[in-house]
């Protein structure tokens, strides 16, 4: 048995668009987000395949490529692939394209596959005078990214899936006010004055991953809501710091998407500096951007955060609100 732990080799940016696809449908109407659908006119991905398997150990220790499927044929299967594939989101077209790999190449033991959205976005056009979306011209968004990524393995002859997630990345949001930040440790190293009321500009990666299945028909939670439910806890919380206010957005969805087992977190502090501390006659100020280093959190919530909310009924006492 080989005891080293990296083998693999793969392809990244492999792009695929596919125009005139099915709509990805909400599961579920949430209250923190009006999101119904995503057009799927162009569906654009931006793909990352990983294989591995002991087979491939003479490739790189004797130079024998007869076990090697070319990363170029890599990029074609998952190209071509697009063009059969029955599914409507990023989070199955992986599923679909890993599974594939592993049936048809029978010496691939382990796929890793993760799809990147490249989200297009409504534009305008004119009708009768009137301006109205346009069903022909789309703009691709340059903002947060979506993100859907798989693991599954060759397992006693069956194909399993081993690892899943969603993620939604580089979403930056500023609340320009009602942030605190004291109460931390104060000693020697402390020069950080406290602060009862900043702005706060974050950066943040979230992720997820499903019970088993949950993803499938009425489970499904679109990176849309998931990023309306970040602003929407956002808007609603005095919030004492980032931690805390990364596990209430980790509730709030885990709250609103039973289908959901736990959300990671990474976040980064990326607080405007203060320039100018009074405007006349406005409660605005003049920032700039911060200097380096920057702060950052990671952390999971999982449902037995919930469960320990439930019980302590913060959550209940919320929802008898709503
Ligand atoms: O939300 C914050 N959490 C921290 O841990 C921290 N540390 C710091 O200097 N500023 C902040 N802000």
């Amino acid at each position: 048995m080989d005891e080293r732990e990296m083998m693999t080799y793969g392809k990244g940016n492999v792009f695929a668009y596919r125009t005139f696809m099915e709509p990805v449908v909400a599961s579920r109407q949430i209250p923190e987000s009006s999101f119904k659908e995503r057009d799927n006119t162009v569906f654009g991905i931006d793909v990352t395949v990983e294989v591995g398997g002991k087979e491939f150990l003479s490739s790189f220790t004797e130079g024998d490529n007869s076990k090697v499927v070319a990363t170029d044929s890599m990029k074609n299967f998952i190209q071509r692939h697009l063009a059969t594939f029955p599914g409507t989101t990023a989070e199955q077209f992986v599923h679909y394209v890993a599974h594939a790999f592993l049936e048809h190449y029978a010496h691939i033991e382990t796929v890793k596959m993760t799809a990147d959205l490249l989200p297009f976005e409504a534009t305008v056009t004119t009708e009768n005078d009137e301006p109205k979306i346009s069903d022909l011209v789309y703009k691709k968004s340059r903002n947060e990214k979506l993100k859907a990524s798989i693991h599954m393995e060759r397992r006693e002859g069956a194909i399993a899936s081993v690892q899943q997630m969603s993620e939604l990345t580089d979403l930056q949001l500023i609340k320009v006010k009602d942030n605190s930040f004291v109460g931390f440790i104060r000693d020697e190293y402390t020069t950080l004055p406290e602060d009862g009321n900043r702005p706060l500009f974050i950066y943040l990666n979230i992720g997820w991953t499903y019970e088993p299945g949950g993803e499938e028909e009425d489970g499904f939670v679109a990176h849309e809501q998931v990023k309306d439910i970040a602003s929407t806890v956002f808007h609603e919380t005095a919030s004492p710091s980032i931690q805390s206010l990364i596990y209430h957005i980790g509730l709030r969805m885990l709250q609103r998407f039973p289908s959901l087992k736990d959300v990671r977190f990474e976040s980064q502090n990326r607080t405007w500096d203060t320039v100018v501390e009074q405007v006349p006659d406005s409660e605005g100020k003049v920032y700039t951007e911060p200097r380096l280093p920057y702060g950052f959190q990671r952390f999971q919530v999982t449902r037995a955060d919930l469960e320990n909310e439930r019980q302590s009924a913060n959550i209940g006492v919320e929802e008898s609100h709503r």
